[in-house]
């Protein structure tokens, strides 16, 4: 399982390239303009600079609005700018079809530019909060657009979690649903180091992170804390060998 962690400036962003042994992907977004609130492009490029250049940049475009075109633009800004995982919340779309639009869109706009880049469609776990499309559907949107990977984060971010809205067997099937597809599933919301067993078991191939590795739990008023990610990243490592261990004996 591989971890995104998601600072919301060049300053945090340096944090976690102190901690750079410790994980895989560098997530911007800017938090005051959603879950998955979108930065400037001088902050991605600047980020881009900032991290090791083996270490992966991820730019999210935003909570979008049912507007192909638009997003399709932003999605070239986030790649222009250096990103090579671009991250677009389906926030705006009510009905698959919207959202396999608004996708297309998406992965023309960036893969013309970069073809290597890996185009992340991502719900909401809380959709049923916001009314946008369901979080199983994602897979099938992901892959009928041509995308990499399907994600659920949380889009209201008052505390409650990625399992408190799909549960861990629903998102085992969020996982099966997408690799069947041929897909990389990735998983969000409010993940502490205590959902890490369920998410090694499911096969989730990308958990995302802010909170639990911010000073004090807070995503918000705390910052990334390098000490934070190395103990959010050894926790992984001793799921991975637990599960490891289990799966034999299992068979
Ligand atoms: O993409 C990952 C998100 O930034 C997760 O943030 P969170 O752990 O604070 O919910």
């Amino acid at each position: 399982m591989l971890l995104l962690i998601s600072p919301d400036s060049v300053e945090e962003a340096l944090d976690c390239a102190k901690a750079a042994e410790h994980l895989d992907i560098v997530d911007v977004k800017k938090p005051d303009e959603g879950s998955l609130g979108a930065n400037y492009p001088w902050v991605i490029r600047e980020i881009r600079e900032a991290v090791p250049a083996d270490k992966p940049v991820s730019a999210t475009v935003g909570d979008v609005p049912y507007k192909p075109g638009t997003v399709a633009q932003a999605a070239l800004g986030a790649v222009v700018s250096g990103a090579t995982y671009i991250k677009v919340g389906l926030y705006g779309c009510t009905t698959p079809q919207q959202a396999v639009e608004v996708m297309r869109g998406v992965v023309r706009a960036v893969k013309d530019h970069r073809p290597e880049a890996l185009v992340v469609a991502s719900g909401y776990a809380d959709a049923h909060r916001i009314g946008c499309v369901n979080p199983l559907a994602l897979p099938d949107i992901a892959a009928r657009s041509g995308a990499d990977a399907a994600m659920l984060d949380t889009a209201i971010k008052d505390g409650s979690r990625l399992f408190d809205h799909v549960p861990p067997d629903v998102c085992a099937e969020f996982v099966r649903l997408a690799h069947d597809v041929g897909l990389l599933a990735a998983l969000a919301g409010s993940v502490k180091q205590a959902d890490l067993g369920p998410l090694t078991r499911i096969g989730t191939d990308i958990v995302g992170v802010r909170g639990a590795v911010c000073e004090g739990g807070d995503r918000t008023a705390g910052r990334i804390q390098p000490h934070l990610v190395a103990a959010f990243r050894a926790e992984m490592e001793r799921q991975a060998r637990e599960h490891a261990a289990a799966v034999p004996a299992a068979n």
